[in-house]
């Protein structure tokens, strides 16, 4: 049974009102000789979206792995909605799992079932109660939360766009009304409109659904664009969360490249040129815009 922040149960359709719904402490993840994650703690914030960063292979993917339960830690705690997930029973943690919804890297959709079909596995699983037709009203009311047409829900993964499919992954993602989102690089592989599309509507789910998102992500537009704040993972651990504006005055050498170096500083410009344009109505700002515009026309 789920619990609130206070240990007393949850009914099933309540929400966590406590201030992390994640907390990871002190984890360790090896594999063989390799230790991935040592002495890890993480807390993340009921209703942000938290970017996590680092280089490849630091250990983003094992970690939220490790929060959903897909891979045993070999030391540490991760308590979700204030219940620690390790070495529960798989009943008893079907009140915790239910309650989050996952985007896999590639979208890890079955591509001999529907886009609809898909998003029904998760329905059936947790809710097999529920009639075939009322199952197929939901799917199609999560594709199209998702952004794709209703119509797509007939459609195989096969048929689709990159992007679409990973609309698709997010609407399974959605199938059980999830408190907790874990998204894993969702705009790699799309184009900058569409990866710009895909985080405008994270964000706008964020805000409508109420979610806590956990965000892994490459794209520093991202980053800048939606993320309240952002984990950095570095020898092993997490070195800081804080927001980007924040972490750009760290001292550490991978912060310093990564959002002080050419892309970093790229993806700030076209932020700061977003914000100006939001307030062209200001003479002076639409002026910067108009100044602006022109010299990116000239580079090019
Ligand atoms: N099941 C596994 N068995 C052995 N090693 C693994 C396993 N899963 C992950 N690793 C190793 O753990 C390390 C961290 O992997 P992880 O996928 O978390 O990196 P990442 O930060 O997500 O990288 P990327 O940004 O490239 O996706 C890598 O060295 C990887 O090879």
């Amino acid at each position: 049974m789920p619990q609130d922040e206070d240990g007393r149960p949850l009914g099933r359709h309540e929400r966590y009102r406590g201030e992390f719904p994640i907390v990871v402490e002190g984890l360790e993840n090896r594999f063989g000789e390799q230790i991935v994650h040592q002495n890890l703690d993480l807390k993340v914030r009921r209703g942000e979206i938290l970017g996590v960063v680092g280089g490849s292979g630091s250990g983003k993917s094992v970690l939220m792995r490790s929060i959903i339960g897909l891979q045993v830690p070999s030391a540490g705690d991760i308590q979700v909605f204030g219940r620690s997930i390790n070495g529960a029973d798989p009943d008893a943690a079907i009140g915790v799992r239910n309650r989050w919804g996952v985007l896999f890297q590639g979208g890890a959709l079955f591509s001999t079932l529907t886009v609809g079909e898909n998003v029904q596995v998760p329905l059936k699983q947790f809710y097999p109660e529920i009639a075939p037709d009322l199952l197929e009203e939901i799917a199609r009311y999560k594709v199209m939360l998702s952004g794709l047409p209703g119509e797509a829900a007939c459609k195989f993964p096969a048929e689709l766009s990159g992007g679409m499919r990973k609309r698709a992954g997010l609407a399974r993602a959605l199938a059980l009304d999830p408190e907790l989102l874990f998204l894993d690089e969702p705009t790699a592989g799309l184009d900058p409109i569409g990866a710009a599309a895909f985080d405008h509507l994270t964000r706008e789910l964020k805000a409508t659904l109420g979610l806590t998102v956990f965000l892994i992500t490459h794209d520093l537009d991202t980053l800048h664009e939606i993320c309240d704040r952002v984990a950095v993972i570095a020898d092993r651990r997490v070195i800081a969360v804080d927001t980007v504006p924040k972490l750009m005055e760290l001292d550490h050498p991978w912060i310093q490249e990564y959002f002080n170096g050419p892309r970093g500083r790229a993806a700030l410009t076209a932020q700061a040129i977003d914000e100006l344009r939001k307030h062209s109505d200001i003479p002076a700002a639409a002026q910067a815009v108009k100044a602006l515009d022109k010299a990116e026309k000239g580079k090019a």
